[in-house]
Protein backbone atom coordinates (compact mmCIF):
# COMPACT_ATOMS: atom_id res chain seq x y z
CA UNK A 1 0.00 0.00 0.00
CA UNK A 2 1.34 3.72 -0.95
CA UNK A 3 1.68 5.29 2.27
CA UNK A 4 0.29 9.31 2.32
CA UNK A 5 2.69 11.64 2.45
CA UNK A 6 1.70 14.45 5.70
CA UNK A 7 3.48 17.81 5.44
CA UNK A 8 2.92 20.84 7.99
CA UNK A 9 6.02 22.62 9.54
CA UNK A 10 8.09 23.84 6.58
CA UNK A 11 11.21 22.80 8.06
CA UNK A 12 9.96 18.90 8.65
CA UNK A 13 10.02 16.20 5.37
CA UNK A 14 8.16 17.24 3.09
CA UNK A 15 7.72 20.86 4.55
CA UNK A 16 8.50 22.52 0.57
CA UNK A 17 5.02 21.25 0.02
CA UNK A 18 3.68 23.96 2.78
CA UNK A 19 2.71 27.42 1.79
CA UNK A 20 4.78 28.33 4.46
CA UNK A 21 8.07 27.31 2.39
CA UNK A 22 9.77 30.25 1.36
CA UNK A 23 9.87 30.11 -2.74
CA UNK A 24 10.17 33.49 -4.44
CA UNK A 25 7.18 34.08 -6.20
CA UNK A 26 7.44 37.54 -8.95
CA UNK A 27 3.71 38.29 -10.71
CA UNK A 28 3.78 41.73 -12.31
CA UNK A 29 7.88 42.58 -10.96
CA UNK A 30 6.38 42.40 -7.34
CA UNK A 31 8.34 39.24 -5.67
CA UNK A 32 6.26 37.53 -3.24
CA UNK A 33 8.37 35.56 -0.43
CA UNK A 34 6.04 32.44 -0.08
CA UNK A 35 2.67 31.27 -1.54
CA UNK A 36 1.35 32.41 2.19
CA UNK A 37 2.38 35.76 1.56
CA UNK A 38 0.32 36.31 -1.64
CA UNK A 39 -2.43 34.43 -0.29
CA UNK A 40 -3.12 36.01 2.39
CA UNK A 41 -3.02 39.67 0.69
CA UNK A 42 -5.71 38.55 -1.81
CA UNK A 43 -8.04 38.34 1.17
CA UNK A 44 -8.22 42.87 1.02
CA UNK A 45 -8.98 45.52 -1.43
CA UNK A 46 -6.74 47.84 1.00
CA UNK A 47 -3.66 48.40 -1.20
CA UNK A 48 -2.16 49.48 2.57
CA UNK A 49 -3.07 46.12 3.78
CA UNK A 50 -2.00 44.16 0.99
CA UNK A 51 1.45 45.82 1.44
CA UNK A 52 2.25 45.23 4.76
CA UNK A 53 2.08 41.23 4.20
CA UNK A 54 4.12 41.76 1.52
CA UNK A 55 6.76 43.09 3.58
CA UNK A 56 5.98 40.94 6.26
CA UNK A 57 9.12 39.38 7.18
CA UNK A 58 8.21 35.85 7.70
CA UNK A 59 4.75 33.52 6.21
CA UNK A 60 3.80 33.17 9.76
CA UNK A 61 4.02 37.13 10.38
CA UNK A 62 1.86 37.78 7.09
CA UNK A 63 -0.90 35.07 8.39
CA UNK A 64 -0.75 36.86 11.75
CA UNK A 65 -1.19 40.39 9.69
CA UNK A 66 -4.45 39.19 8.10
CA UNK A 67 -6.02 37.97 11.11
CA UNK A 68 -5.60 41.30 12.68
CA UNK A 69 -7.13 42.72 9.40
CA UNK A 70 -9.72 40.47 9.44
CA UNK A 71 -12.76 42.58 9.50
CA UNK A 72 -11.56 44.04 6.30
CA UNK A 73 -11.56 40.87 4.50
CA UNK A 74 -13.21 41.14 1.12
CA UNK A 75 -17.12 39.90 1.10
CA UNK A 76 -16.25 37.34 -2.16
CA UNK A 77 -13.59 35.92 -0.04
CA UNK A 78 -15.23 32.49 0.46
CA UNK A 79 -15.93 32.12 -3.42
CA UNK A 80 -12.74 32.94 -4.86
CA UNK A 81 -10.34 31.44 -1.78
CA UNK A 82 -10.41 28.30 -3.70
CA UNK A 83 -9.03 30.17 -7.23
CA UNK A 84 -6.28 31.64 -5.43
CA UNK A 85 -5.13 28.85 -4.07
CA UNK A 86 -4.78 27.06 -6.64
CA UNK A 87 -3.11 30.19 -8.65
CA UNK A 88 -0.27 30.61 -6.51
CA UNK A 89 0.66 26.91 -5.51
CA UNK A 90 0.94 26.65 -9.32
CA UNK A 91 2.92 29.52 -9.67
CA UNK A 92 5.25 28.37 -6.93
CA UNK A 93 6.40 25.28 -8.59
CA UNK A 94 6.42 27.09 -12.04
CA UNK A 95 8.74 29.42 -10.56
CA UNK A 96 10.69 27.24 -8.08
CA UNK A 97 11.68 23.96 -10.49
CA UNK A 98 13.63 22.28 -7.92
CA UNK A 99 10.32 21.97 -5.74
CA UNK A 100 8.75 21.55 -8.64
CA UNK A 101 11.09 18.58 -9.21
CA UNK A 102 10.54 17.16 -5.21
CA UNK A 103 7.00 17.46 -5.87
CA UNK A 104 6.99 15.41 -9.19
CA UNK A 105 9.24 13.28 -6.94
CA UNK A 106 5.96 12.45 -4.48
CA UNK A 107 5.22 9.68 -7.43
CA UNK A 108 1.11 8.69 -6.63
CA UNK A 109 1.17 9.13 -2.46
CA UNK A 110 -1.60 11.01 -1.32
CA UNK A 111 -0.37 14.61 0.07
CA UNK A 112 -2.56 15.48 2.94
CA UNK A 113 -1.70 19.09 4.82
CA UNK A 114 -1.47 17.48 8.35
CA UNK A 115 -2.89 20.27 10.34
CA UNK A 116 -4.74 20.07 13.35
CA UNK A 117 -6.02 23.84 13.11
CA UNK A 118 -7.29 23.70 9.59
CA UNK A 119 -10.36 21.03 8.42
CA UNK A 120 -10.62 22.82 4.90
CA UNK A 121 -7.18 23.21 3.48
CA UNK A 122 -5.43 20.59 6.40
CA UNK A 123 -6.84 17.27 7.33
CA UNK A 124 -8.03 18.53 10.50
CA UNK A 125 -5.29 16.65 12.65
CA UNK A 126 -7.44 13.77 12.66
CA UNK A 127 -8.22 12.77 9.09
CA UNK A 128 -11.62 14.24 8.89
CA UNK A 129 -10.68 17.78 6.93
CA UNK A 130 -11.09 18.49 3.60
CA UNK A 131 -7.20 18.53 2.82
CA UNK A 132 -8.11 21.09 -0.26
CA UNK A 133 -4.21 22.09 -0.10
CA UNK A 134 -3.12 18.89 -0.52
CA UNK A 135 -5.61 18.47 -3.52
CA UNK A 136 -4.74 21.43 -5.41
CA UNK A 137 -0.91 19.99 -5.01
CA UNK A 138 -1.66 16.96 -5.95
CA UNK A 139 -3.44 18.39 -9.46
CA UNK A 140 -0.16 20.66 -10.22
CA UNK A 141 1.95 17.63 -9.47
CA UNK A 142 -0.22 15.54 -12.48
CA UNK A 143 0.45 18.53 -14.55
CA UNK A 144 4.12 19.25 -13.86
CA UNK A 145 4.52 14.78 -13.99
CA UNK A 146 3.73 14.70 -17.61
CA UNK A 147 6.00 17.49 -18.76
CA UNK A 148 10.23 17.90 -19.39
CA UNK A 149 12.23 17.88 -17.45
CA UNK A 150 10.38 16.77 -14.63
CA UNK A 151 9.00 13.87 -16.64
CA UNK A 152 12.64 12.29 -17.07
CA UNK A 153 13.84 11.11 -13.72
CA UNK A 154 12.58 11.10 -9.98
CA UNK A 155 15.00 12.10 -7.73
CA UNK A 156 14.30 9.56 -4.65
CA UNK A 157 17.39 10.77 -1.82
CA UNK A 158 20.65 11.86 -1.24
CA UNK A 159 23.40 11.38 1.35
CA UNK A 160 27.07 12.17 1.39
CA UNK A 161 30.05 10.22 0.07
CA UNK A 162 33.09 10.43 1.18
CA UNK A 163 35.88 9.23 -1.23
CA UNK A 164 39.65 9.50 -0.59
CA UNK A 165 39.62 13.01 -3.03
CA UNK A 166 36.91 14.40 -0.99
CA UNK A 167 33.33 14.36 0.51
CA UNK A 168 30.93 14.07 -2.47
CA UNK A 169 27.19 14.66 -1.53
CA UNK A 170 25.30 11.90 -3.96
CA UNK A 171 21.79 11.83 -5.21
CA UNK A 172 19.95 9.24 -6.69
CA UNK A 173 17.59 9.13 -9.39
CA UNK A 174 15.04 6.77 -11.05
CA UNK A 175 14.85 7.27 -14.79
CA UNK A 176 11.24 7.30 -15.82
CA UNK A 177 11.52 5.42 -19.17
CA UNK A 178 13.44 2.61 -17.74
CA UNK A 179 13.40 2.05 -14.07
CA UNK A 180 17.24 2.45 -14.07
CA UNK A 181 19.07 4.02 -10.75
CA UNK A 182 21.34 6.58 -11.89
CA UNK A 183 23.48 9.06 -9.51
CA UNK A 184 24.98 12.56 -9.39
CA UNK A 185 27.80 12.98 -7.35
CA UNK A 186 27.67 16.57 -6.25
CA UNK A 187 31.49 18.20 -5.15
CA UNK A 188 31.43 22.05 -3.53
CA UNK A 189 28.48 24.50 -4.60
CA UNK A 190 28.39 25.02 -8.36
CA UNK A 191 27.84 29.07 -8.96
CA UNK A 192 24.89 29.09 -10.52
CA UNK A 193 25.17 31.62 -13.46
CA UNK A 194 29.17 30.26 -14.31
CA UNK A 195 29.70 26.96 -16.34
CA UNK A 196 30.08 23.89 -13.97
CA UNK A 197 32.34 21.36 -14.24
CA UNK A 198 30.86 17.83 -15.21
CA UNK A 199 31.34 14.39 -16.16
CA UNK A 200 29.02 12.33 -17.47
CA UNK A 201 30.45 8.69 -16.64
CA UNK A 202 28.63 5.61 -17.96
CA UNK A 203 28.92 2.76 -16.00
CA UNK A 204 31.42 -0.07 -16.39
CA UNK A 205 32.07 -2.27 -13.82
CA UNK A 206 34.97 -4.28 -14.97
CA UNK A 207 37.26 -0.71 -15.22
CA UNK A 208 35.67 1.10 -12.61
CA UNK A 209 35.60 -1.41 -9.70
CA UNK A 210 37.46 -4.18 -11.09
CA UNK A 211 40.53 -2.48 -12.26
CA UNK A 212 40.44 -3.49 -15.89
CA UNK A 213 43.05 -2.49 -18.39
CA UNK A 214 40.98 -3.37 -21.27
CA UNK A 215 39.07 0.24 -21.33
CA UNK A 216 39.75 3.97 -19.96
CA UNK A 217 36.88 4.07 -17.74
CA UNK A 218 38.41 3.77 -14.61
CA UNK A 219 41.33 6.15 -15.26
CA UNK A 220 39.21 8.78 -16.52
CA UNK A 221 36.86 8.34 -13.48
CA UNK A 222 39.37 9.10 -11.43
CA UNK A 223 41.16 11.70 -12.50
CA UNK A 224 37.41 13.06 -13.40
CA UNK A 225 36.62 13.42 -9.50
CA UNK A 226 40.29 14.86 -8.83
CA UNK A 227 39.90 16.88 -11.22
CA UNK A 228 35.89 18.29 -10.04
CA UNK A 229 37.83 18.00 -6.20
CA UNK A 230 40.65 20.25 -7.64
CA UNK A 231 38.26 22.65 -9.27
CA UNK A 232 36.43 23.17 -5.74
CA UNK A 233 33.17 22.49 -7.45
CA UNK A 234 31.85 20.05 -9.94
CA UNK A 235 29.24 16.62 -10.66
CA UNK A 236 29.78 13.61 -11.82
CA UNK A 237 26.69 11.91 -13.34
CA UNK A 238 27.01 8.44 -13.42
CA UNK A 239 25.09 6.89 -15.68
CA UNK A 240 23.47 2.95 -15.34
CA UNK A 241 24.45 1.94 -19.25
CA UNK A 242 26.97 -0.66 -19.02
CA UNK A 243 28.51 -1.49 -22.06
CA UNK A 244 27.91 1.46 -24.20
CA UNK A 245 23.93 0.05 -23.04
CA UNK A 246 24.68 -3.57 -23.66
CA UNK A 247 24.12 -4.51 -20.49
CA UNK A 248 27.04 -6.67 -18.59
CA UNK A 249 25.98 -9.99 -19.66
CA UNK A 250 26.16 -8.66 -23.37
CA UNK A 251 30.15 -6.55 -22.60
CA UNK A 252 31.24 -9.92 -21.95
CA UNK A 253 30.44 -11.48 -25.00
CA UNK A 254 31.56 -8.60 -26.88
CA UNK A 255 34.82 -8.88 -24.91
CA UNK A 256 34.96 -12.73 -25.80
CA UNK A 257 34.86 -11.80 -29.59
CA UNK A 258 37.45 -9.34 -29.01
CA UNK A 259 39.53 -12.12 -27.65
CA UNK A 260 39.02 -13.64 -31.33
CA UNK A 261 39.82 -10.83 -33.66
CA UNK A 262 36.90 -8.35 -33.53
CA UNK A 263 37.23 -4.70 -32.88
CA UNK A 264 34.79 -2.84 -30.16
CA UNK A 265 32.26 -1.72 -32.56
CA UNK A 266 32.07 -5.07 -34.92
CA UNK A 267 32.09 -7.14 -31.73
CA UNK A 268 28.76 -4.52 -30.82
CA UNK A 269 27.22 -5.46 -34.20
CA UNK A 270 27.80 -9.22 -34.68
CA UNK A 271 25.74 -9.05 -31.84
CA UNK A 272 22.98 -7.53 -33.24
CA UNK A 273 23.66 -3.73 -31.79
CA UNK A 274 24.45 -0.84 -32.55
CA UNK A 275 27.88 0.31 -32.35
CA UNK A 276 26.99 2.98 -28.97
CA UNK A 277 23.10 2.37 -27.78
CA UNK A 278 23.67 4.84 -25.22
CA UNK A 279 20.82 7.38 -24.94
CA UNK A 280 21.50 11.11 -22.53
CA UNK A 281 18.38 12.58 -22.73
CA UNK A 282 17.15 11.87 -18.92
CA UNK A 283 20.27 13.70 -18.33
CA UNK A 284 18.83 17.18 -18.81
CA UNK A 285 16.19 16.12 -15.56
CA UNK A 286 19.20 15.38 -13.28
CA UNK A 287 21.07 18.53 -14.01
CA UNK A 288 17.84 20.63 -14.16
CA UNK A 289 17.29 19.05 -10.40
CA UNK A 290 21.16 20.62 -9.64
CA UNK A 291 19.65 23.63 -11.65
CA UNK A 292 22.93 23.39 -14.13
CA UNK A 293 22.28 25.04 -17.39
CA UNK A 294 26.14 25.49 -18.50
CA UNK A 295 28.74 23.01 -18.14
CA UNK A 296 32.13 22.70 -19.02
CA UNK A 297 32.55 19.17 -20.01
CA UNK A 298 35.07 16.49 -19.13
CA UNK A 299 35.18 14.05 -22.21
CA UNK A 300 36.04 12.69 -25.36
CA UNK A 301 33.20 11.55 -26.99
CA UNK A 302 31.58 13.52 -29.55
CA UNK A 303 28.20 12.27 -28.82
CA UNK A 304 28.16 13.04 -25.11
CA UNK A 305 28.78 17.17 -26.59
CA UNK A 306 25.94 16.90 -28.98
CA UNK A 307 23.37 14.81 -26.71
CA UNK A 308 23.34 17.75 -24.25
CA UNK A 309 23.50 20.59 -26.81
CA UNK A 310 20.30 18.79 -28.32
CA UNK A 311 18.39 18.92 -24.99
CA UNK A 312 19.35 22.24 -24.10
CA UNK A 313 22.15 22.40 -22.19
CA UNK A 314 24.76 24.84 -22.77
CA UNK A 315 28.28 23.00 -23.63
CA UNK A 316 30.84 26.25 -22.92
CA UNK A 317 34.19 24.29 -22.91
CA UNK A 318 35.57 20.41 -23.14
CA UNK A 319 37.85 19.17 -21.35
CA UNK A 320 40.37 16.49 -22.40
CA UNK A 321 40.10 13.72 -20.26
CA UNK A 322 43.08 11.18 -22.03
CA UNK A 323 43.86 8.58 -19.41
CA UNK A 324 44.95 5.04 -18.82
CA UNK A 325 46.29 3.93 -22.37
CA UNK A 326 48.33 0.83 -21.68
CA UNK A 327 49.13 -2.28 -24.25
CA UNK A 328 45.93 -3.95 -23.44
CA UNK A 329 43.39 -1.21 -24.44
CA UNK A 330 45.63 0.42 -26.91
CA UNK A 331 43.39 -1.36 -30.24
CA UNK A 332 40.72 0.02 -27.87
CA UNK A 333 41.49 3.20 -27.84
CA UNK A 334 42.30 3.31 -31.87
CA UNK A 335 38.83 2.03 -32.71
CA UNK A 336 37.05 4.63 -30.73
CA UNK A 337 39.28 7.09 -32.18
CA UNK A 338 38.62 5.58 -35.80
CA UNK A 339 35.06 4.26 -35.68
CA UNK A 340 33.64 6.57 -32.95
CA UNK A 341 35.21 9.76 -33.01
CA UNK A 342 36.63 10.00 -29.96
CA UNK A 343 39.04 13.12 -29.80
CA UNK A 344 42.52 11.61 -28.71
CA UNK A 345 45.50 13.15 -29.37
CA UNK A 346 48.07 11.42 -32.05
CA UNK A 347 50.28 11.24 -29.02
CA UNK A 348 48.15 9.24 -26.87
CA UNK A 349 47.09 6.81 -28.89
CA UNK A 350 50.11 6.02 -31.25
N1 LIG B 1 29.96 -2.69 -25.60
C1 LIG B 1 31.19 -2.40 -25.14
N2 LIG B 1 32.28 -2.93 -25.72
C2 LIG B 1 33.51 -2.66 -25.25
O1 LIG B 1 34.56 -3.19 -25.86
C3 LIG B 1 33.68 -1.83 -24.15
N3 LIG B 1 34.93 -1.55 -23.68
C4 LIG B 1 32.52 -1.26 -23.57
N4 LIG B 1 32.66 -0.42 -22.51
C5 LIG B 1 31.63 0.50 -22.10
O2 LIG B 1 31.82 1.75 -22.73
C6 LIG B 1 31.30 2.79 -21.91
C7 LIG B 1 32.36 3.90 -21.78
O3 LIG B 1 32.57 4.49 -23.02
P1 LIG B 1 32.92 6.09 -23.19
O4 LIG B 1 34.32 6.24 -22.78
O5 LIG B 1 31.95 6.81 -22.28
O6 LIG B 1 32.66 6.39 -24.63
C8 LIG B 1 30.95 2.16 -20.58
O7 LIG B 1 29.55 1.93 -20.55
C9 LIG B 1 31.68 0.82 -20.63
O8 LIG B 1 31.02 -0.18 -19.85
N5 LIG B 1 31.29 -1.57 -24.07
ZN1 LIG C 1 35.34 0.49 -19.50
Amino acid sequence: MVEDIKFYEPEDNHGFLSNFALSPITLSDVVWPSSEHYYQAQKFTDLSIQNKILNAKTPDEAFKISRDFAEQEKDDWMEVRGAVMRFIVFEKFRQNTYFTHLLVSTGDHVLKEHSHKDDYWGDGGDGSGRNELGKILMDVREYFAKKEPFNLVHFVDSAKLPTQWGTFQMYGFIEVKTGKEHLALVYGQPTSGEPTLIRLHSECLTGDALFSQRCDCGFQLARAMENIVKKGSGVLLYLKQEGRGIGLINKIRAYHLQDEGADTVEANERLGFAADMRDYAFCRGMLSFLNIESVSLMTNNPRKINALTDNGINVVERVTLQEGNNPFNEGYLKTKSAKLGHMFDAEFIK
